[in-house]
């Protein structure tokens, strides 16, 4: 035994792609034009080991996160919070705008994400919340971290970590 170590499970399975699009803003005014990425996502939670000598169940935790990813996957993801992107429905369309460009899509086609920009790192936050939401029972209190990387493109990351 030695109680200075500390422990994490790890999932990065290869089904946890998903392919969507988006734009994002950045320097300030310049707003991407609409384009896909196959995302990548992986996922870490730390904590003491429990009765059964792990941190959670790897199991339980890919399921989790393959649930969000299968969400994501196939769709257009839209900022609802952003400043200047404005988001919106009409007549059963997803309309966005930013300045005096406009983009239509099918309603059902869309997630309207609680995000400012699509970026990585908010996309990791949101599935961050989203896994801890749907297993912080079964996992229970014990657990320190949850912490989510999404790459956009083959080794470009955004990373998250939130407390349990
Ligand atoms: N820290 C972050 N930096 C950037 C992000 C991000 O989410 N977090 N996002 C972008 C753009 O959205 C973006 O999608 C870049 O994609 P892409 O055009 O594919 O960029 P690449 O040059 O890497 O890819 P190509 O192979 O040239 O298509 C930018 N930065």
């Amino acid at each position: 035994m030695d109680d200075s170590a500390s422990y994490r499970v790890e999932v990065s399975k290869e089904a946890f792609v998903f392919s969507a699009a988006h734009f994002i803003t950045f320097a300030g005014d310049v707003c991407e034009r609409l384009h896909g990425h196959n995302y990548g996502v992986k996922v870490a939670v730390e904590g003491p080991l429990d009765a059964n000598r792990y941190v959670v169940d790897f199991i339980a935790l890919r399921d989790a996160v393959l649930h969000e990813t299968l969400q994501l996957d196939h769709h257009v993801l839209l900022p609802r919070d952003h400043a200047e992107i404005k988001v919106q429905e009409e007549d059963g369309e997803i309309v966005a705008r930013f300045r005096e460009r406009r983009w239509v899509f099918p309603k059902e086609d869309c997630i309207v994400l609680p995000v400012i920009n699509t970026t990585a790192e908010e996309l990791a936050r949101v599935i961050a919340q989203r896994v801890r939401e749907q297993t912080r029972s079964k996992f229970g209190d014990a657990i320190r971290t949850i912490e989510v990387g999404v790459d956009e493109n083959h080794g470009q990351w955004g990373v998250c970590r939130l407390p349990w």
